[in-house]
Formats: structure tokens, sequence, C-alpha cells
């Protein structure tokens, strides 16, 4: 992997290290999954439904009639990753155990984009008759098999085998599902050259999983079989040649005088990357034809790099398998989808018209003028149908209910569903609402952020946890992090780290400054009718960080500010507020991104203890503003101990006529209160109890009746659930500066930093 430089000519986005990637997978729980129970299992009569003996009768239903596992059990929503880690990505045979790293990644990414559930399976053999024993005797578990990281040609006898036996999905993803992507980006680019896929030319280095299942997917959408050349380690596969050959690559053979890869790449049209890193040059690039067409899919390295490439030839199409280069052509975008798809019709199998149908949605999705959230993400990339953007981005919201639906049609034609699909219309509807648009919004967030990057103050920057989360930020692409300290002491803490500081961080030691004098006049004159002298700002300037980061991005030095991790919020924030002013209510809004309910905004977590009715409603009507930009349609609740006048007491006063405020400003948003989190949360609750509630499902913005629920709920809810909360961020500042808790972890400093980078993007 690639470490730290980055400069001005490099387009890559969202780029990181070895040591932050092995920092995320150890924090905390270590991996990156965990099993969630969707039942209670509380009490003694949970007990006895859940298990024995209760249990008993799904047992006995299903031992009557097989189908309704689907009903009973998780089985139609659940898929095994498996593996034997002998092709794994780019990186060889890593054995089973070091390829479980990748295997709970791709379980992640079901849950992530399809909202598929997953488990890893990393099998200890490298022999074909156990591993497939292995897998179809675990079939009754699973809705479907997800192949990964298997070398050829075992990989090959393994999933015929599987296929034959199983009644379920048995799917290859190396092979086909980066043959439907790589089909899909293909399409595309030669749309946009002007090629017709019946002439044109291709040669595919590798001659393994991925390259063979390209190469029949291609032909059976009209490539021509002699239009298309196979290296592998040996050279060109021709016809006649005996070494290393197997009946796989046979199949592939072709009449040519070409034997090397050089020489198969002269005049060619596309060149297909299917092996190890490094293995294209810039000067077999320069013998391709006009307008060549590159996928460089081995990972982590691809073949050759976008920028080589271009440097070669500034007119090709390039693509890679990564996510921090524009045009990712990798199996991410296919596999999800297409078990979503398949799942939904519970089909036997995935055949080609189904995969036909995936590469073609994908396809067309990209042609589509691009909607607003996803063309604003883009850091350097035009995100618009053209050479930099031939496939959709993985965090297309769209791409959820349109390949899922494509996939589960085609099954139905096919006739491999064993469920019926009554209502496409419908079913694209209740894909979309599987996707969390708030956590997909949040990337956005940091793409937007990557297109204009922002230079942002780390007022605490002697602490570990801050220099490390300036280095994120600066390798993220983000900006340039200016680090606020003394630079032997920050010398001292890098060293400590067992890492060199990047170049492009600069270090602002606030004593010795040569801007302290413009900052202490600027500070006087906002403050010296306030009790100020001007030795008093000169001191505040010197010595208080927050202070001395506050004047520089007032005075527009620097764009933004994070601080917090080593003083109280309050003390961090008079700081702040002693040079930047709020414009109107100050706020502090939280978001809680849950995977069950969804993304739920709450506000006020940071600033008014009581607050009255004209703030709680200003407080609502900015959180609503905020939850639509985030993409999010709001609904508002006012909540409190008390629902719609029971019990009585003072608060639910004061929320009454807040929600009565914004309905006489004619507020267009819904809103309701003052009620309880639980009838805020359960629109079935309220529709039962309170019919007459406003609310049109569950709410999305909790206004806070005072700071104590607030703090009590944003503190408490990370630690008893898998919900994740960010912020608060505070809303109301003139200029952009954020505040996090104390003691806050790399990523809190992280995203507030980039959050209030994104401020200074909007502002
Ligand atoms: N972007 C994406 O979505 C995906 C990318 N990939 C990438 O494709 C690559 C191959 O994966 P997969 O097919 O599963 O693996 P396999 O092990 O099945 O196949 C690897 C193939 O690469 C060939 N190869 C290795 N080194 C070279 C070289 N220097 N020159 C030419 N050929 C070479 C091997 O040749 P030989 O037969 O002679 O041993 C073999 O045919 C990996 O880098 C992987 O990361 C894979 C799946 C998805
Ligand atoms: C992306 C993937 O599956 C691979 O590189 O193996
Ligand atoms: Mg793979």
């Amino acid at each position: 992997m690639d470490e730290t430089r980055k400069d001005a000519s490099d387009t890559r986005t969202a780029r990181v290290t070895g040591e932050e990637a092995l920092a995320m997978h150890a924090e905390g729980r270590p991996g990156k999954l965990e099993t969630r129970l969707t039942k209670p299992l509380v009490t003694a009569r949970d007990l006895s439904l859940a298990y024995s003996p209760g249990v008993a009768e799904p047992c006995l239903h299903i031992h009557r009639d097989q189908r309704l596992a689907y009903d009973y059990t998780s089985k139609g929503n659940f898929v095994a990753v498996v593996s034997n880690g002998t092709a794994v990505l780019g990186l060889g045979n890593l054995g089973a155990l070091a390829s479980k790293p990748v295997m709970e990644g791709k379980v992640a990414l079901f849950k992530r984009f399809a909202d598929v559930d997953g488990m890893d399976l990393c099998l200890d053999t490298e022999d074909v008759d156990e591993f497939v024993n292995c897998v179809r005797f675990l079939g009754p578990s699973f809705g479907g098999i997800n192949l990964e990281d298997i070398k050829a040609p075992e990989c090959f006898v393994i999933e015929q085998r599987l296929r034959e036996m199983m009644d379920i999905p048995v799917f290859h993803d190396d092979q086909h599902g980066t043959a439907i992507v790589a089909a899909a980006g293909l399409i595309n680019a030669a749309h946009l050259t002007g090629r017709d896929l019946a002439t044109t030319r291709l040669v595919i280095n590798g001659a393994g999983a991925a390259s063979i299942a390209c190469a029949e997917l291609l032909r059976a959408m009209g490539m021509r079989p002699e239009n298309i050349i196979m290296c592998d380690t040996k050279g060109v596969l021709y016809r006649g040649r005996t070494e290393g050959m197997n009946q796989w690559k046979s199949a592939h053979a072709v009449e040519t005088t070409a034997r090397t890869l050089t020489q198969a790449l002269e005049g060619a049209d596309v060149f297909f990357g299917l092996s190890v890193k490094g293995a294209l040059t810039q000067e077999m690039v320069q013998a391709m034809a006009d307008k060549p067409i590159i996928f460089a899919m081995a990972n982590p390295d691809p073949e050759i790099t976008p920028e080589d490439a271009k440097a070669a030839r500034p007119d090709c199409i390039i693509a890679t398998g990564r996510s921090d280069y524009p045009n990712q052509v990798n199996n991410v975008l296919g596999f999800p989808f297409i078990f979503r798809g398949a799942l939904d019709v519970r089909a036997s199998t995935i055949n080609d018209a189904m995969k036909i149908a995936a590469a073609q949605a994908l396809a067309e999705l990209a042609r589509e003028a691009v909607p607003e959230e996803v063309a604003r993400s883009g850091a350097g990339m035009r995100l618009a149908f053209g050479p930099e953007y031939i496939i959709p981005n993985a965090f297309d919201p769209r791409l959820i209910s349109r390949v899922p639906v494509a996939v589960a049609e085609a099954a139905v034609k096919s006739g491999v569903a064993r469920k019926p699909l009554v209502d496409p219309a419908r079913y694209a509807r209740e894909l979309t609402n599987r996707l969390d648009e708030a956590a997909n919004a949040l990337e956005h967030i940091h793409e937007r952020v990557r297109a204009e990057p922002k230079r942002t103050v780390f007022a605490e920057g002697e602490e570990e946890n801050v220099i490390r989360a300036a280095i994120a930020y600066r390798n993220g692409g983000y900006g340039t992090p200016v680090l606020v300290g003394r630079e032997d002491r920050i010398n001292a803490t890098v060293a400590g780290m067992g890492i060199r500081l990047p170049d492009g961080i600069e270090i602002h030691n606030a004593r010795l400054s040569q801007d302290n004098r413009r900052y202490a006049e600027y500070l006087y004159e906002k403050r010296q009718r306030d009790g100020y002298l001007f030795r008093d700002c000169q001191r505040l300037v010197n010595q208080d960080r927050n202070v001395f980061a506050a004047c520089m991005v007032a005075l527009g030095d620097a764009d933004a500010m994070v601080t917090g991790e080593t003083r109280s919020y309050s003390a961090a924030l008079e700081g702040v507020t002693s040079v930047i002013e709020p414009e109107g209510v100050l706020f502090g809004l939280t978001m809680m991104v849950a995977r069950r309910s969804g993304t739920v905004l709450v506000a006020d977590t940071a600033i008014h203890e009581r607050p009255d009715a004209p703030t709680l409603a200003t407080i609502a009507r900015r959180a609503a503003a905020a939850a639509k930009r985030l993409g999010m349609e709001p609904r508002v609740a006012f909540l409190s101990f008390s629902t719609f006048g029971d019990p009585k007491g003072i608060i639910p006063g004061s929320i009454r006529e807040a929600v009565k405020l914004l309905d006489t400003q004619g507020a267009d948003f819904e809103h309701d209160g003052e009620m309880g989190a639980d009838v805020a949360l359960d629109p079935n609750l309220r529709a039962t109890l309170y019919p007459f509630s406003r609310l049109t499902g569950p709410a999305n913005v909790l206004v806070m009746p005072g700071l104590h629920a607030a703090h009590i709920l944003t503190k408490a809810v990370p630690h008893l659930t898998s919900a994740t909360s960010i912020g608060p961020v505070l809303m109301g500042m003139s200029k952009p500066a954020q505040i996090v808790s104390t003691g806050a972890g790399v990523n809190q400093i992280l995203d507030l930093a980039t959050l209030a980078a994104y401020q200074a993007v909007r502002s």
C-alpha cells in the first residue's frame, strides 16, 4: 500500500496508510463483524419462545415443509462468503486464516450496500473434494454461497460441482462478479470511444478465475473469440501451447503469432489486467490502438497506475479495482446487488441471463444523469458520463434499487425464481428503504471536501490522537492540516509513535507566531468593551491554543478548526466563541447512525440546558434543514417524558408552544410533539394510541427538551446498542469551528475536522 505522499497532480482520493488500516482492524472488538440478535432474549418467556420448548414449533413445520425455513429462520437473507485463501486479492496464496480480513470485508459490503446478512467461512483445505463437501453440507443454513479468492483452476471445479449439488445460488465472485462489472465498464468505454464489441480486440493479462470468466461473459455478449488474447505467467495462450495449460485455458487459446504480452498488445483496443501489480508497462500502453481502454484490475495494486497510463497515453480510458481512483471496476458493484435480487425471488441459481441483466443495469446507470448528491461528491472526478466516469460509484444510492430489480426480473423470466415478483416498482421502493441515505450522505460530505480541500487547524497539535487525525486528514485528501503546538514537542510525540511527520502538515507555535500581534489586535477590537485589556488579549492569543486557532480561522489564515480533546467542552467553547461569534442560535447536532432504525439526528446536544419555546423552534428548523442536506425527509419529534399532555408538567408546556410557533410560521417539514421517544420512533404505537399525530413515519430528527436528556441519550445509546454517534456538530457558528468531546479518539477528531471543513466548503 502506498503510504503518505500526495502531490498536486495526484487525483487519488481517500488514501489510507497501512498503519491506519491495522489500527482500524484492531480497534475495539477486533475485526469488522459481530452477531446481532433480531429477537429479544431477556426473560424466561423470551427464552421459552426462542429456544426450548417454543423453537420446536418452527423445527417441526420446516421438517414438514422445507420452504418454511425462509419464513422462520434467517436463511433467506443469509449468505456464506467462503474461501480457502489460495488467491487472496492479487496477493497470492496466503492461506485460509490470512484471507479472513477480506472475507469479513465482503460480508460487511453485503450488509452495507444491500442489507444482505453474511458469515465468512475460511476453509483450511486446498483439496477440492474436502472443500466441496464442507460447503455442500453447510447449505441448509444459507440462502446463497459466495465463493471468494479461490485460485484457478480449482475454483472452476468447486463452483461447478456445488452448483450441481445445491439448490441455492452458488456464485464465484472473482469470476462472475468481476466479469459483470468489467463488462458494464467495457460497454460504456467502447461506447465512448466509438467501438463495436464485435470488432474490438482485447488482451487479458492473467488466465485465472477472473480472466476466464470475463472472456466467457464477453463472448456471450458478442465479442469474437479470436479477438480475445489471454496471457499468463508463461505468455500468450496460443493454439498448440502445452506448458502451464489446463482445459479452461485451452478453451481460450487462439491462433496467433504473438507470444508475449508486449506482442499481443500491439494495436490492441483493450487491456484487462487480472494478474499482478506492475505487469503493464508504459511502453506496452504506447503500442496500443488509439484511445486505448485499460482496466488494470489487480488488487490492491493495479497492473499500471492511472498516473503512468495517462502519462504514456493521455487519450486512454483507465479504470482500476481501487476505491481511491476514478472508475472503480471492482466486484463490490456486483455481488451485494446480485445476491439481493436473487435472494428476494428465492432464485435457485444465478444464471447468465441474471448476470447480463446486472451488467446492463450497471452500464445504463452510469449513462444516466448523475443525481445531485452523487454529482457533487466528485473529488477531481467528472461525475458525468465520460472517460472519468464509465461506471457508477459504489456509494451511488440508485444501485440498490436498479441492479437487484434487473436481476430479480431476469430470474423470473428465465424460470429460476421460486417466488414471484408481483410489483417491480414497489420492490424498487422497498429496496431504496433498505439503504441508509444519511450514512451514504456522510461519504458524500467527505467526497465534497476532497473536491475542495480545506486548511484546517488542529488546535491541540501536541496530542498523539490529534496528530494521528491530522495525518489521516492530510492522507485522506481533505486538505492541509495545521497543528498548533511547539515543534519540538510535536516531533517528540511523532517520534514516540514510531513514524515521521509527512510533508504537507504545518506546525504553528502560538507563542512564536509572527501573527500574534494581528490576532491580539483583532481580539482586542472585539472584546475591549467586554472587560478585556490589550494585554489580556495578547496573553490569550499566546497561551490559549483555542483562541489562537480561532483567530486563524476568523482572519482567513485557515478555513476551519477543530479542538476539544484535552479541555472540557465548555472551556473549549468559551475560548473559541471569544473570537468566533455565533450567528443566531448556537446548538449541537448529533448524528446517531443505527442500522436497524436508520439515521436519527438529535438536537440540541451541546448548548442549552433548558431551551425555551422560541429556541426549541429554531433548533427544530435548523436541524430539519440539516436533515434535508443529508438527503433525509425530516420528521421532527419534540421529545418529552409526556406524550400529548399525559402526564402534565412544566417542560411539555414550552414544547407545545414551540410546536405552535412552527405551525404559525408555516414550517415546511413534518413536526409534532410533545411525545415520548418510543412514540416518536414507533409509528405503529402512534397509530394505535395517537392516530391524530402528524408524523407519517418514524421520527428522524429528535428535538430534546433539555441538555440532560440529550446528553444521556447520545452518550448511552452507542454503549447499549450498535449505533454509532457522530457529534455534537456545532451548528450556528459564524465561521467553521468544531469541538470534540474530551478524550475523543482519532476517528472522532477526524470526523469533526472533516465536518468543519465541509462547513467551510458550504460557506
Ligand atoms: N477488480 C476486481 O473486481 C477483481 C480483481 N481481481 C484481481 O485479479 C487478479 C487475479 O485474481 P484471480 O483470477 O482470482 O486469481 P487466480 O489465481 O485464479 O489467477 C491468477 C492468474 O494471474 C496470472 N498471473 C500471475 N502473475 C502474472 C504475471 N506476472 N503475468 C501474467 N499473468 C500472471 C496467473 O498465471 P498462471 O496461470 O500462469 O499462474 C493466473 O492465470 C488479482 O490481482 C485480483 O486482485 C480479481 C477479482 C476481482
Ligand atoms: C476484488 C476482489 O474480489 C479481488 O481482488 O479478489
Ligand atoms: Mg476476490
